[in-house]
């Protein structure tokens, strides 16, 4: 088949002697300049948002609502006269040691030209506003922060700099006059103690909630509604539990702050107190600062990391002569008594290594802390058990103790969790119990969790104000270069040694990865996007795993962090080139670099840091931060300069195929596709292709490639469900949706040509990309151009792109003026609600689940959306998946294959 398109039409999309990016593009300055300055605004924002009123619950009032600012700027301001500022945004559990605040910031709506599809296509399939639900809810995001009680003046400043006592409505919008009437939800003892003070300082007044009922509300809104929240951590092995939301109670929570409440949870709102101790938090802080001189609670942690307890604890051994007491089955190195060593010794305090002692105290206070939560679920017939409280800090070797006493005591009957979100369990249940953000009931596929750089915003360090804007988040990458490599990194997770039998070994750990003051905790920011909605053509969303390839395996996760890496210097390039390769885009792409190297060292040294970790996350999060550092689309010229040649040749390419029979016609678009996926800036192989040979070479190799079978080839199996055999034609599909992938000739050679000879077998077809960048990807927002490019060159598209609402400017163009009533089914755009080379089908925009609905083929084009994930995923309807494998280690191991394979998979619906 390798003459379907001749050298002559490949020859116009020659890569090979690519100058540098387009620089001084001025549309994408202006985009950047408006997305950062928008970016720091956090006000109400009613445009396009369709909030409305609901009786039982407060919403934005909209209510003469006014342009603010120049109307000719492309996102302007709404000012919202008659919201008042009681929407709940902050609340807070002020503890004996730490502050914890759970605030929420509304996402502005940036009116785009993309919404003028969006709003065709939500008339076109019936999406109507807040579409399953009663009431909407806002999108927005949920933010973390803790600071020291002790230095409660700086979490004030903070509030006060993020004017999160205002409803984080900003002084903009009032006469600068504090609002003596703003409350804000608190719980913890301090609520009570600092209330003067909040009133005195921000004018605001605290409304205190019961800290039990707050903790239970905490765990049972992480417990549902946060995929990976909940883990076991045994002899340092973390694994995320998945809970059943069905199925969750009874179960009991032990909250280790500077004291320990256990509470036995019989569903939201039912629990009882049923036992707690006073050796807890405040204990190992208090007790540890007094021996050993520690200035803060990391230090100590850190201590611990290179102690040897058998130096301070008395072990069994120690009293049996070395022996183990075989008959209660206690080796030699269990502790029969914790510090029991100094009894005996003559040593001062002066003359124990406080790394030592910091051991011996950590193992005496979790082992204890353990143990009495086993007696306390026994009591009560219980058999999980969560752990909280910012006590446990992330760090492995207090989980593991804890998890041991409860092994060990339970015989392995009872298991201990603990909760990601381990110390804002009573600031969410305080946020959660204001009842006025409509939040109670969201769901898992609504929130998408990030994990930005700005350290204070992940809530990292106890800190000051945060990292308000991108040059002190440029800044402060840099300071962290200087300072060594050491910033992100995590507590260690070195597994302690058991001896099996009541007690640790000494740590494995002598402290060689230490974490830095400023690590991160492992949460991140909440996003709440109401409008996410799980696919509905998944044949078992609750089996559904998008990833395809197991990061936890550790040589998996090693080659794809190398890969990873090694790309990195390329998408710099292309990044500042995207901006103009001005000074500023120079110090953003060495600031995005470390900031994106800095999540891979974390995550390298502690994989499910952020939860359970597959390579769509690791994508997705390279496109996050490269957007945290305002490089809206690196690729955008490159992206620009495929289209136009692709476009160009594409008239000669319908010709060829419009002079073949059908079957033949149906085998080259397939090949078309497959071949065409080769142009890819995401793979190295690719990347350094394109290096070496013009495009014609690369297409040409691309299509000798094309010789069948391919290494997974179900082509006959979807020809006979397309074109039947013999004289039975099969009934078209009603609705295709077609998940394409990359811009230039993967979309216009490939899967326009495709999508062109559904339309021609009265298939509807419904274009679904990205909603945001990725690489070289097409977006939603781009497609409608291209489309109406490639309608100039085929009736067959022209018509479909009129009767989808795509082209209506072109149906007012007509020659004579007149509108065409056009018969033909439509092609439509939707966007599919990610900004990644992958996708993740639990959570897709409410335009791609509505437009799923009707859907009864779906089409997955490319290695990130049909290999890397749902290359397993099972659906309702029938579901080609089409790739080309661009990687030889991962086409050896998904089909004992190579690099340059084709995969076509067609799968009829179950
Ligand atoms: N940076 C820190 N400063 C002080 N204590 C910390 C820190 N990080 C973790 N901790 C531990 O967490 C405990 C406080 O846990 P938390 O859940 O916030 O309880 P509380 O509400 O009692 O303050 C402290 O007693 C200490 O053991
Ligand atoms: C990022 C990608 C998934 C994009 O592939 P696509 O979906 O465009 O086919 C792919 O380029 C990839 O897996 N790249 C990393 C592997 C490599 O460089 O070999
Ligand atoms: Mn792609």
């Amino acid at each position: 088949m390798a003459g379907v398109v001749d050298d002559k039409i490949l020859g116009i999309i020659d890569i090979k002697d690519k100058e540098t990016e387009e620089n001084n593009n001025s549309i994408q300055n202006t985009l950047v300049k408006e997305e950062g300055s928008q970016g720091e605004k956090e006000m109400a924002h009613a445009a396009g948002n369709s909030i409305h009123r609901s009786g039982s619950r407060p919403q934005l009032d909209v209510s003469k609502a006014e342009i603010q600012s120049n109307v000719e700027e492309k996102y302007p301001t709404i000012l919202l006269p008659n919201q008042s500022d009681d929407i709940s945004h902050l609340a807070l559990d002020i503890g004996g040691s730490l502050i914890k605040l759970v605030y929420f910031s509304r996402r502005e709506h940036h009116q785009s030209a993309n919404d003028k599809r969006k709003k065709s296509m939500k008339e076109r399939l019936g999406i109507s506003n807040g579409n399953r639900r009663s009431y909407p809810i806002l999108g927005g995001r949920l933010h973390f922060v803790k600071f020291e009680t002790s230095k409660i003046n700086e979490c004030l400043d903070f509030i006060y700099s993020k004017q999160l006592h205002r409803g984080g409505l900003e002084s903009r919008y009032s006469d600068g006059v504090t609002n003596q009437n703003a409350i804000i939800k608190a719980t913890g003892g301090g609520a009570y103690k600092f209330a003067d003070l909040f009133k005195e300082r921000l004018g605001v007044s605290l409304d205190k909630e019961d800290e039990m009922s707050c903790l239970v509300a905490g765990a049972n809104f992480l417990l549902k509604a946060i995929r990976h929240e909940a883990f076991t951590h045994m002899e340092g092995h973390k694994e995320f539990v998945q809970i059943d939301p069905n199925d969750m109670f009874p179960f009991l929570l032990v909250n280790i702050g500077s004291g320990v409440s256990m509470i036995k949870v019989d569903g939201d709102g039912k629990f009882e107190r049923v036992s707690g101790t006073n050796v807890g938090g405040g204990t190992y802080w208090g007790l540890g600062k007094l021996l050993t001189k520690c200035k803060s609670f990391d230090e100590l942690l850190e201590l611990s990391q290179k102690g040897d307890n058998r130096t301070i604890d008395m072990l069994v051994g120690d009293i049996y002569g070395g022996m183990d007491y075989n008959k209660i089955g206690l080796s030699a190195s269990t502790i029969a008594s914790s510090f029991g060593k100094a009894i005996s010794d003559k040593k001062e305090l002066e003359d124990y290594r406080p790394e030592d002692i910091s051991l011996s105290l950590l193992r005496m206070i979790s082992y204890n802390i353990g143990q009495i939560s086993y007696l306390t679920a026994l009591r009560f017939g219980l058999k999980r058990i969560f752990f909280g409280g910012f006590f446990i800090r992330g760090h492995a070797y207090t989980m593991d103790t804890i998890s041991f006493a409860v092994q060990f005591w339970s015989k392995g009957a009872a298991q201990a969790m603990f909760l990601r979100h381990e110390g804002f369990l009573g600031a969410l249940g305080a946020f959660m119990s204001s009842e006025r953000h409509g939040l109670d009931d969201l769901m898992v596929h609504q929130l998408v969790e990030r994990f930005p750089m700005g350290a204070p915003y992940t809530g990292g360090k106890i800190h000051g104000p945060p990292l308000g804007d991108l040059n002190e988040k440029i800044s402060w990458m840099e300071k962290f270069l200087q300072k060594g490599t050491e910033i992100t990194a995590p507590v260690p997770m070195i597994p302690p040694g058991t001896t099996g039998l009541g007690g640790f070994e000494v740590p494995l750990s002598k402290g060689s990865a230490l974490r830095s003051d400023a690590s991160a905790l492992n949460v991140g920011v909440l996003h709440l996007v109401p409008t996410l909605e799980v696919f509905p053509l998944l044949a078992d969303p609750k089996s559904y795993e998008p990833n395809t390839i197991d990061l936890s395996d550790h040589g998996e996760l090693e080659y794809w962090f190398t890969i990873l890496s090694e790309h990195l210097p390329d998408l710099v390039d292309k990044a500042v080139a995207s901006e103009g390769g001005t000074d500023d885009a120079k110090r953003r792409g060495d600031a995005f670099a470390r900031a994106f190297s800095a999540h891979l060292a974390r995550l390298m040294q502690e994989p499910a840091a952020y939860g359970k970790l597959g390579l769509a996350n690791l994508l997705e999060m390279r496109e996050e931060c490269l957007r945290e550092f305002l490089f809206v689309d690196a690729y955008r010229s490159i992206k620009q300069r495929e289209n136009e040649a692709s476009l160009a040749v594409l008239p000669d390419l319908l010709m060829e195929l419009d002079s073949m029979d059908e079957e033949t016609r149906l085998l080259t678009l397939i090949e078309g596709v497959l071949a065409a996926n080769i142009f890819d800036w995401g793979s190295r192989a690719c990347v350094e292709l394109y290096h070496k040979g013009t495009i014609i070479e690369i297409y040409r190799m691309s299509r000798n490639k094309m010789r069948r079978p391919w290494r997974v080839d179900d082509f006959d199996a979807f020809k006979e469900r397309m074109l039947g055999t013999g004289d039975k034609k099969p009934p078209p599909h009603r609705r295709a949706l077609l998940f394409v992938d990359n811009s230039g000739a993967d979309i216009v050679l490939g899967m326009l040509p495709l999508a062109r000879e559904l339309l021609r077998l009265g298939t509807e077809v419904v274009l679904v990309a990205n909603s945001l960048p990725a690489l070289n990807d097409v977006t939603a927002m781009e497609l409608p151009d291209i489309v109406a490019e490639a309608a100039k060159h085929c009736d067959i598209l022209r018509r479909a792109a009129e009767a989808g609402g795509l082209l209506e400017d072109a149906m007012i163009n007509t020659l004579d003026g007149s509108k065409e009533n056009s018969s033909s089914v439509p092609l439509m755009v939707v966007e599919n609600g990610c900004g990644s080379p992958c996708i993740d089908l639990r959570q897709v925009s409410s335009e791609l689940a509505a437009a799923a609905k009707d859907a009864d083929l779906i089409i997955l084009e490319g290695m990130g959306r049909a290999l890397h994930t749902n290359l397993n995923a099972r659906f309702q309807c029938d579901a080609l998946k089409l790739a080309m494998v661009k990687n030889q280690r991962l086409a050896e191991k998904l089909m004992k294959g190579n690099i340059y394979d084709c995969i076509c998979k067609y799968e009829p619906a179950i």
